[in-house]
């Protein structure tokens, strides 16, 4: 089976989805930004503090270059993977990407008390939020299939992308 990719803004539901996708299918999750934590030793917000965003875009894309490879599994990516063409074209090579959309108030909503998250962390939240989801929505529009998180329920999602998938993969 061609891997099941979720892109989308934080707190899009990528981590949640994917873990739900990944027990009703009985196959792997892999999550990038985890990835970058386990290479590097560190939380994203101390990379970002000690290395700064760059060297962190360039180890989520070696990241990309290892998972990419695989088969058969869910790949949870960081918000940000979509904004390097390169990235995408991997993930293409064996995988179908899913956006997950989800409004700049629902991000704000699910965010709220989170502040792990060093791109909303200068400044006024929703400002940030939506700076930076009006520039990244193209990148975003450009994956394969659209799910709107506003009106489905994490559970409800997961099933919605499956069938997709599977539909997909039976006309393969
Ligand atoms: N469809 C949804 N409806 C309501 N709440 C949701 C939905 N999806 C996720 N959430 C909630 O939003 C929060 C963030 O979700 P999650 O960590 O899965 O997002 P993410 O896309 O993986 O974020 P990041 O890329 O920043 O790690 C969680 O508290 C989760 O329960
Ligand atoms: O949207 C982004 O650019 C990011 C999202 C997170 O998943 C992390 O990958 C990191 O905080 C950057």
């Amino acid at each position: 089976m061609k891997n099941i990719v979720l892109t989308g803004f934080m707190g899009s539901g990528k981590t949640t989805i994917g873990k739900l996708i990944a027990e009703k299918l009985d196959i792997e999750l892999i999550d990038t930004d985890s990835e970058v934590i386990k290479e590097l030793g560190m939380t994203i917000d101390k990379i970002f503090e000690v290395y700064g965003e760059k060297k962190f875009r360039e180890v989520e894309t070696m990241v990309i270059e290892r998972v990419s490879k695989l088969e058969n599994v869910v790949i949870s990516t960081g918000g940000g993977v979509v904004l390097n063409p390169e990235n995408v074209k991997l993930l293409r090579e064996n995988g179908v990407i899913y956006f997950l959309y989800a409004s700049a108030e629902s991000i704000l909503k699910r965010l709220k008390d989170d502040d792990t998250r060093p791109l909303l962390k200068n400044g006024d939240k929703l400002s940030n939020i939506i700076r930076l989801l009006n520039m990244r929505m193209p990148f975003y529009k450009n994956c394969d299939f659209e799910i709107n998180t506003d009106i489905l329920t994490p559970e409800l999602a997961a099933e919605k992308i499956i069938s997709i998938h599977l539909a997909k993969e039976s006309k393969r």
